[in-house]
């Protein structure tokens, strides 16, 4: 459904002078700044994926994303999505796709959202019977009959951002792309957020997702695209990079007793919240799971304990150590 292939951006910027006589003088002979913000980069999206398009400050995102939806032209390279290349045939190409961007807003501020629904559906041309099965259907999803009345304006973060994803999607986009959809919302919203990214998926809408917060990557995303300095630097799933940082548990104890700190090989604390409350990282090729158990119940007894994944934060700082 996307094919990028080698593609590249570099920014060509004019140097202007810190004073009034290196500004003068820039009239004249211009100093050129050029920053490669994207160095060749290749990859293949199918159609139902739902990507986390991830990667530090300055990466590359942002250009590359304005690259897949048209609005900036590539310095070289191809990209291919629904047989469309997205700066050329533009007008055809946005028709298919949706895009909700965590701080632009789509809406308008002193209408209601339902009024702001009503003119993409003449923007977009979308006949009546098909526009109010979709709005009804998005709004039900979202629970929002009661909110889309009011003027935008007087909407918290949350309710605009559902409103947003419906401004999104009443065109019925084969792909949407997502640009920290959920910044600067409480658990809650976020997570009827998530949901909704989540059901429209399953209904096969393919989704890139950008975004800094890696609650969103760990529930929605199944691969990932790491971009850095403007290369991929992993582009795979999450289990998979979990899998790079070997066979490691994060273990949240809390003993009947008072216990000293172990300092056997294998075992690194994370956190130590009291000397009888850890959170640790074990290193199964160190030491096995239940050797652990075993001198934990012998040396202080075991109150609770939960074992779980490594946190996607830990297998991240490896891709952000290899910048
Ligand atoms: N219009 C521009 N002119 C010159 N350089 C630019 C321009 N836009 C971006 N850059 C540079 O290109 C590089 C990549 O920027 P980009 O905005 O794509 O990063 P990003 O990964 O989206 O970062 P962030 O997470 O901070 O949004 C940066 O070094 C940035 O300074």
């Amino acid at each position: 459904m996307i094919h990028v292939k080698d593609l590249k951006k570099t920014y060509k910027s004019y140097r202007r002078g810190s004073n009034f006589l290196e500004t003068l003088k820039s009239i004249f002979k211009r100093k050129t700044d050029y920053v490669d913000a994207v160095k060749g980069i290749s990859f293949d999206i199918a159609k139902g994926e739902l990507i986390g398009f991830i990667g530090p400050n300055g990466a590359g995102k942002s250009t590359t994303l304005k690259m897949l939806t048209g609005v900036l032209h590539p310095t070289s390279g191809e990209v291919e999505i629904m047989g469309y290349t997205p700066w050329q045939d533009r007008k055809k190409y946005v028709a298919n796709i949706g895009a909700v961007f965590g701080q632009k807003s789509q809406l308008i501020w002193d209408i209601p959202p339902i009024d702001a629904f009503y003119m993409n559906k003449a923007i977009y041309n979308i006949p009546d019977d098909e526009f109010e099965e979709t709005k009804n259907k998005l709004v039900k999803l979202l629970e929002v009959e009661e909110l889309i009345k009011k003027p935008t304006r007087q909407l918290s973060l949350g309710q605009r951002m559902k409103c947003e994803f419906i401004m999104a999607m009443l065109h019925n986009p084969d792909i949407v792309f997502l640009d920290e959809p959920t910044i600067g919302l409480d658990v809650i919203a976020k997570e009827t957020i998530r949901n909704f990214i989540e059901e429209m998926n399953k209904r096969g809408v393919t989704f890139i997702l950008t975004t800094h917060d890696l609650g969103d990557i760990e529930h929605l995303a199944r691969r990932v695209i790491f971009i850095n300095n403007g290369e991929i630097i992993f582009d795979d799933s999450i289990e998979y990079l979990r899998k790079q940082l070997g066979d490691k548990k994060y273990i949240k104890l809390k003993t009947d007793n008072k216990m000293e700190q172990l300092s056997i090989p294998g075992i690194d604390y994370k956190k130590i919240i009291s000397n009888q409350e850890f959170e640790i990282e074990l290193d199964n090729s160190a030491i096995k799971l239940k050797d652990f158990i075993e001198i934990i119940n012998q040396k202080a007894g075991i109150l609770d304990m939960n074992i779980q994944e490594l946190p996607i934060e830990s297998a991240i700082k490896v891709l952000y150590g290899k910048r």
